[in-house]
């Protein structure tokens, strides 16, 4: 059986370092934000961070696939001139202070057109058949400009399957004991050693937490989700915006479930890892529109560690999601995590407050 070790020390140490451009990008204070053909937005850090993962990953894994969120199109020809030199200078100014964990990932890049090409790797249509890796530089980009929560994800399918998972929350409080709330301000996160968190997990081998560190990896913990009696004590967790997640459809259902805690409101996978580490209960995520559909990125590392932490990850026909289908998850709509004992009752009103809609 394969162990899966290199990967993870592979993706924990690449995520680590790309969590630390992110963080420069931050306090710099100019994203360089580009808006996508659908509208939503792009910095110099989601490009960054995406060419020093994928460059970690080819050094490591050159015959694995690449499914990534970005494209270096907007960078390329004069009209990309000027993103493409701060991007380059970032890649080129970012490593860890480790210079074992640097030789681990390859080092340097060699080149800013090399580093397009690099971006470009995370192309791969993905599907069900061999090794492919799942990069979201930033996951919740409205939560790094706002100076909420934001993740940089990156999971290991096998064959359609999440082996090995990864997050990087630089804005999440290291203790696995500190209350749920929801993004903190920038100022906060640079309190050392008191925010930025690391979550993993490998399939079969559990849930872990350890702290950012700009050098090496620090020490791992184990994560459970919390035990939950009675359901109606749970906190749950959606999206800060209002269109990616129905905030309406999810009050009625924790309304439904007898709960009274308000929502903790947060952007990215950092929901995931915090109902992992027992911070949070429940994760709802409730279509807003019926032609959106999930994108693997967006899911991949926290599905894996929320079922590694003995939670159960569906969507809101209480379906498995399914990775085994290329870029997005089209089978699915909507996310719904919980605890495994109580996910069934969780589904059930979901069920029957998405039914009362139609
Ligand atoms: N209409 C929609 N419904 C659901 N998710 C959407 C959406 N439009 C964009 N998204 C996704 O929502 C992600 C952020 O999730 P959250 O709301 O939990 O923070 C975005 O990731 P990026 O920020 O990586 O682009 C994007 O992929
Ligand atoms: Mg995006
Ligand atoms: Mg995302
Ligand atoms: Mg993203």
């Amino acid at each position: 059986m394969t162990s899966y070790d290199h990967e993870l020390n592979v993706a924990l140490l690449a995520v680590q370092r790309a969590t630390l451009l992110t963080k420069s990008v931050f306090h710099s204070h100019a994203k360089g934000t580009l808006n996508k053909s659908d509208a939503s937005p792009v910095t110099i850090g989601d490009f960054g961070a995406q060419a020093l993962i994928i460059s970690a990953l080819q050094h490591n894994f050159p015959d694995d696939e690449i499914v990534a969120e970005e494209e270096a199109k907007d960078l390329r020809g004069d009209e990309g001139k000027t993103t493409r030199e701060t991007v380059w200078d970032l890649v080129k100014g970012t490593k860890l202070e480790d210079g074992k964990a640097e030789e681990v990932l390859g080092g340097a890049l060699k080149s800013d057109e090399s580093m397009l090409d690099i971006i470009d790797k995370g192309a791969s249509q993905g599907g069900s058949k061999g090794r492919i890796w799942a990069i979201d530089p930033i996951d919740g980009t409205k939560g790094f400009l706002r100076g909420g929560q934001y993740a940089v994800c990156l999971a290991l399918m096998v064959d359609g399957d999440v082996k090995v998972g990864v997050l990087g929350c630089p804005n999440l409080p290291v203790s696995d004991s500190e209350p749920l709330e929801e993004g903190i301000g920038a100022d906060a996160s640079d309190e050392e050693g008191k925010f930025g968190v690391l979550f993993s997990a490998v399939q079969g081998k559990g849930a872990h937490s350890r702290a950012f560190s700009k050098a090496g990896l620090q020490e791992a913990h184990s994560i459970q989700m919390s035990p939950l009696k009675n359901i109606s004590d749970a906190t749950f967790c959606e999206s800060v915006e209002a269109g990616h997640s129905s905030q309406g459809d999810a009050a009625a259902i924790a309304s439904k479930l007898g709960i009274t805690k308000p929502s903790v409101r947060m952007d990215s996978q950092a929901k995931y890892g915090s109902i992992a580490r027992g911070a949070g209960d429940l994760y709802l995520r409730l279509p807003v529109r019926k032609d959106y559909v999930e994108k693997i990125w967006d899911h991949a590392a926290g599905d894996l560690i929320v079922r590694e932490a003995g939670g159960m990850v569906t969507d809101v026909e209480g379906n498995r999601l399914n990775f085994r289908l290329g870029r997005t998850l089209k089978e699915n709509k909507g996310v719904i995590a919980a605890p495994k004992d109580v996910h069934s009752k969780v589904i059930e009103a979901v069920k029957e407050v998405l039914a009362g809609k139609q």
